[in-house]
């Protein structure tokens, strides 16, 4: 048996554990079947909580919380905006961190992140650097293309500036979108599609690498948000950014950013450990 809990920020949800000493490291069918939302828990990714000590690359404390994040395809991921906000509050509820700590930090493949907890259910992560170069890619989608502007949020992003809302909303996203040229994003990318809704208000919809169309990204609304502000010239700021499962706040002072937003447990239980033999075949045990 494996002890799970599940959890969501903005309805981008995870299935979490917590493996302190990397006694149960997860394989990408161990990931699928973690996520499959029939078959297993369901989740458009895992979160594991595991000792930095144990992460091959993690050259900071070895003794931090580092969130190891998998996408529901069992891909890796350098980092999850949602999920360290959901990740930040696990470790508090769990406790697995002080209960008086004013600061949570975590290690991601991104780099070291740190939480706040402010109230409400509300979770702050310093998200670090942002890059946006100023070249575009070619994003294409059916038979509809655009000049997106790729961003770095820890994970690869490209953001597609649409005139409105209904615009973003018209979009059939069950299918992936391309990129041109295919070298700018060699291990894939995530693509944002976004509108103004207001004064530093903008809506946004995302196709996730590894996932598919997900009701939220925090860091696709950070990529957005800078991808906005660019276009309108402006550095520093704070936007709101609206998804389809709620809205979240990005600030940003230089080239750094700030993202404030809910993060939710909603369960926790007991799941059949190992995964059972004939799943293992079936899906490979890779
Ligand atoms: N949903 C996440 C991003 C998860 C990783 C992404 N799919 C990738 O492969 O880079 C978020 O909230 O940031």
């Amino acid at each position: 048996m494996v002890r799970f809990a599940k959890g969501h920020g903005t309805r981008n949800d995870f299935v979490l554990l917590t493996d302190e000493h990397d006694q149960q490291p997860l394989s990408a069918a161990d990931v699928r079947h973690l996520a499959d939302r029939r078959g297993g828990i369901g989740g458009d990714g895992v979160l594991r909580a595991v000792r930095g000590r144990h992460i091959e690359g993690w050259s900071g404390d070895p003794d931090l919380w580092f969130m190891d994040y998998r996408n529901a395809d069992g891909s890796v991921a350098e980092m999850c905006g949602n999920g360290v906000r959901v990740f930040a509050h696990y470790l508090r509820e769990q406790g697995l961190v002080p209960e008086d700590a004013d600061h949570i930090d975590i290690g991601t493949r991104a780099g070291l992140r740190t939480a706040w907890i402010v109230g409400d259910g509300r979770v702050r992560v310093a998200m670090g650097r942002v890059q946006a170069p100023h070249e575009t890619v070619c994003v294409s989608l059916e038979d509809q293309s655009w000049d997106a502007a790729p961003v770095d949020v820890g994970n690869p992003h490209a953001v597609v500036l649409l005139p409105t809302t209904d615009s973003v909303a018209a979009l059939d996203l069950s299918v992936s979108p391309r990129w041109e040229p295919a070298d700018a994003f060699p291990y894939g990318v995530n693509v944002e599609f976004v509108a103004p809704h207001g004064d530093h208000r903008i809506r946004m919809r995302v196709y996730e690498r590894g996932v598919g169309e997900t009701e939220s990204c925090g860091t696709g609304t950070v990529a957005a948000a800078r991808a906005t502000a660019n276009a309108a010239g402006e550095r520093d700021g704070v936007w709101t950014v609206e998804v389809p499962g709620g809205e979240v706040e990005v600030a940003f002072v230089g080239d750094e950013a700030w993202l404030t937003g809910p993060a939710v447990i909603v369960a926790h239980g007991d799941m059949e450990w190992p995964v059972a033999s004939e799943r293992r075949e079936e899906e490979g045990n890779d």
